[in-house]
């Protein structure tokens, strides 16, 4: 249920004005978001925070590439982008999700502002790796044109593109945009809005929700092969975020009504992230 700020339910200590939220949307969500999901964006600016949108499209990628005849290419997680994959890439990441990402939040009554890493070359980046092409490593963020949007109480949403010194545009996994820009704006918590309530655990052949996590009990579960696939960019860019300004990072799914109020909410619906010496005990879970 959406509340006003006058109805915040919790005593939870109230963010100041300046508390930064990147919120990751994957695609893998994107057709599946729950009707709520834009209200709840606004409500997190009524209640004092300043969230910021930073958006993938995976698989919207793979369909146009598949109806151009192309079977997309991956290598450790990350698409083999020639100049032909980069134009679906920004046709999609700097286009049609971003533009739609954008409206969704108008019309939610939001002001948005949809730009990528392209714009005031606010990402920049270099070659990630010579086998995937055009596909880069983040080097440094500006926070400038972000803090400028939130300065004027508007949402910027942010598709994950990166730009070189020469101008070259690079496709760049939005879970690490995400979490490069979390670092560059100091943000204080990251939300990686995806298409699962969070992290699972296989234990003796059950499976299990993982409510509360560290990042030595990430490190143990990536070991495990728990947590693969899509799964490995997230944690990453969440232990990069914890290592710096970021005091927790919340996994949770888009498709849930209200997954967002895990930001303000002590109980929310996901699986937390937090640093090594921020909880002790034992990995927790939601049910077995
Ligand atoms: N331990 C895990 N717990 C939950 N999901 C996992 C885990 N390991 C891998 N995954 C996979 O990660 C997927 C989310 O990553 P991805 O498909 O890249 O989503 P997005 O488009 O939101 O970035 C889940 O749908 C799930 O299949
Ligand atoms: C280099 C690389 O792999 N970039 C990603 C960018 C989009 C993305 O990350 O989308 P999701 O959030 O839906 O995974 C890609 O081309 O799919």
């Amino acid at each position: 249920m959406i509340t006003s700020k006058s109805m915040h339910p919790t005593g939870h200590k109230a963010p100041s004005p300046s508390s930064v939220v990147v919120i990751k949307v994957g695609g893998s969500v994107l057709e599946k978001l729950s009707d709520t999901f834009f209200q709840e964006c606004v409500q997190l600016l009524n209640v004092g925070w300043s969230p910021v949108i930073v958006h993938g499209g995976g698989p919207e990628i793979n369909r146009l590439q598949q109806w151009a005849g192309v079977e997309p290419k991956f290598v450790d997680g990350l698409r083999v982008t020639d100049d032909e994959t980069l134009e679906w890439v920004e046709m999609v990441l700097a286009g049609r999700i971003n533009k739609k990402l954008v409206t969704l939040l108008e019309q939610a009554g939001a002001s948005a502002v949809g730009l990528s890493g392209v714009d005031r070359g606010m990402i920049r980046v270099r070659p990630a790796d010579a086998r995937l092409g055009w596909v880069g490593e983040v080097t440094r963020v500006d926070p400038e044109p972000l803090r400028f949007l939130l300065s004027m109480g508007w949402i910027p949403v942010v598709g994950s593109l990166g730009v070189d010194e020469k101008g070259q545009h690079y496709n760049v996994n939005a879970d690490t945009a995400a979490g490069a820009v979390a670092e560059a704006l100091g943000a204080e918590k990251m939300v990686m809005v995806t298409d699962v309530s969070g992290i699972r655990r296989n234990r003796n052949g059950a499976e299990e929700w993982l409510s509360c996590l560290t990042t030595k009990e990430i490190d143990d579960l990536i070991r495990s092969g728990d947590i693969h696939g899509g799964m490995i960019p997230k944690v990453k860019a969440a232990m990069s975020g914890l290592g710096g300004s970021v005091r927790e990072v919340i996994i949770t799914s888009g498709t849930v009504p209200d997954c967002l109020n895990a930001v303000w909410q002590p109980d929310g619906v996901g699986t937390v992230i937090v640093k090594e010496d921020e909880r002790h005990g034992t990995l927790s879970h939601l049910s077995s």
